[in-house]
């Protein structure tokens, strides 16, 4: 694979890499199981759902009272409340409260990045523990008041008699009163992520059929999952559930086929995106314990995994050059680049399903030629995914996808399925994941069997 001669359109030039020779295990994860919109989880907060994804994972490793390094999660829906509340999951938890803990946020590559973030300050050996995590609730989505209405607010606030305080309120309108209630529609384009799906689905030709195909194989597979039991120490049961509720063991292919399009029905035959292929608004939260290879051992405890590195890419979406879900494409190669790798390396790939389309796009682009030369930078195409090693434990679409939860939820399942693999032709198994988020962007990494 060649990154030379790239042209302004293709990647940025590789960067050196992690320079530390300390590395960042995964001890292992915890999450609760993710539930639909709506449903069990409906009286929950956000921080409620950290507290809980937390709490599992202390009791999981014993870390009652202990001063954990760092503790980093973030939600993408957040109520103005809650300006720091993975401080207080931290201090609602056993956890030692001299834990530091911060909000980070990065859309639906949230989870992902608290866990890059932590396992770089591990490898810069500015902590030798941490936790990362990431939580959502389309359930308890914020809802502000209209414009209109917070400036007759502030108003009222600061007006000193009751007369000033009556004018003020005589300027409040019906139409101030309608909620601003949060939605999946890109700011700058004004579509909704599954509207722009949809334009990205049909450019790369994606088949009804082989979407459906995917998402079918989703729910098989975490199905699967849940019945051979890899989900026992993952997973603590919560609000009375003990499965992810958006898992449908029972669907078909013939079931799928009959769901209506939900997204670009202005695309005609081309509409082929249905509630079944798209993930669902999801509630959840989920956790993961890192730390140095010493750390781990004086406290007993497993590794994983190792963090190898992670890359981060965006693309120009708002003029229509990359669809907005596609920036992983791009992060993908430099990241294999800078190891020496190629798909043939790799024993896992983690795709964070947003949509069947996202996926399939995704691996259209990476086998495409000419996409490969001019848009890579590359001799050819990047190269193909096997299926085999695809989503092989399900993912966002069986599991659903309570956004900044999603990364916590697949490094943990990742890290369990290397420990499991173990060495493949003599070396650490591998796997890869792949996350597009919300604004154009992307963030991928890799990791290995420690
Ligand atoms: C955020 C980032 O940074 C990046 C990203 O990840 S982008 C992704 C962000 N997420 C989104 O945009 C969420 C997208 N999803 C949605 O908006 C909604 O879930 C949706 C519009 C797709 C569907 O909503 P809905 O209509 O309420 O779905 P729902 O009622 O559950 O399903 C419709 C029908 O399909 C059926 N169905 C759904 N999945 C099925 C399956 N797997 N098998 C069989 N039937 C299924 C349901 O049973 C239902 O049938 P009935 O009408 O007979 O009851």
């Amino acid at each position: 694979m060649a990154t030379a001669d790239v042209t302004t359109d293709g990647p940025l030039e590789p960067t050196t890499g992690p320079q530390s020779t300390r590395s960042a295990v995964i001890v292992g994860g915890n999450r609760i199981p993710f539930a639909r919109t709506g449903g069990a989880y409906v009286k929950s907060s956000n921080q409620d759902m950290l507290t809980a994804a937390l709490e599992g994972l202390v009791a999981r490793f014993g870390l009652q009272d202990q001063r954990i390094g760092e503790v980093a999660a973030g939600a993408v829906l957040k109520h103005s409340r809650d300006f720091n509340l993975t401080r207080e999951a931290v201090l609602g938890s056993a956890l030692s409260p001299e834990t530091p803990a911060y909000d980070l946020q990065q859309a639906c590559a949230t989870g992902l990045e608290t866990v890059l973030g932590l396992s770089n300050k591990i490898k810069l050996g500015q902590i030798d523990s941490g936790i990362a995590g990431g939580v959502d609730s389309a359930s308890d989505a914020p809802i502000a008041v209209s414009e209109g209405l917070r400036e007759i607010l502030l108003d009222l606030n600061r007006a000193k008699t009751t007369v000033q305080k009556l004018k003020i309120i005589g300027r409040i309108r019906p139409k101030d009163l309608a909620p601003d209630a949060p939605n999946t529609g890109e700011p700058r384009t004004g579509l909704s992520m599954g509207e722009h799906q949809a334009l990205t689905t049909a450019q790369w030709k994606i088949s009804r059929e082989a979407q459906d195909e995917l998402a079918f194989n989703s729910h098989r597979n975490l199905a699967a999952a849940y019945e051979r039991g890899f989900f026992d120490d993952l997973i603590t049961p919560y609000r009375g559930l003990n499965r992810d509720s958006n898992l449908r063991a029972d669907t078909t292919l013939e079931k799928l086929a009959t769901l209506k399009p939900v997204f670009g029905k202005n695309l005609g035959s081309e509409a082929t995106m249905t509630a079944g292929n798209s993930t669902p608004l999801t509630d959840g939260a989920s956790t993961v314990l890192l730390a140095t290879g010493e750390w781990a051992d004086a406290h007993g405890l497993p590794k994983l995994a190792t963090v190898l590195d992670g890359e981060a890419a965006a693309v120009d979406f708002v003029h229509g050059k990359d669809g907005l879900l596609m920036a992983p494409v791009f992060a993908v190669p430099r990241l294999l680049a800078r190891h020496g790798l190629t798909f043939e390396d790799i024993d896992f790939f983690e795709i964070h399903e947003a949509f069947a389309g996202t996926v399939l796009s995704t691996l259209a682009a990476w086998e495409d030629e000419e996409f490969g030369r001019t848009r890579l930078g590359l001799d050819g195409p990047l190269g193909k995914v096997d299926r085999a090693k695809l989503n092989v434990n399900g993912s966002s679409l069986a599991a659903g996808h309570p956004f900044a939860a999603t990364g916590g939820r697949i490094v943990a399942s990742l890290a369990k399925m290397l420990h499991e693999k173990g060495t493949v032709n003599g070396r650490p198994a591998r796997g890869l994941i792949s996350v597009c988020a919300a604004g154009g962007q992307g963030v991928v990494a890799i990791l290995e069997a420690a």
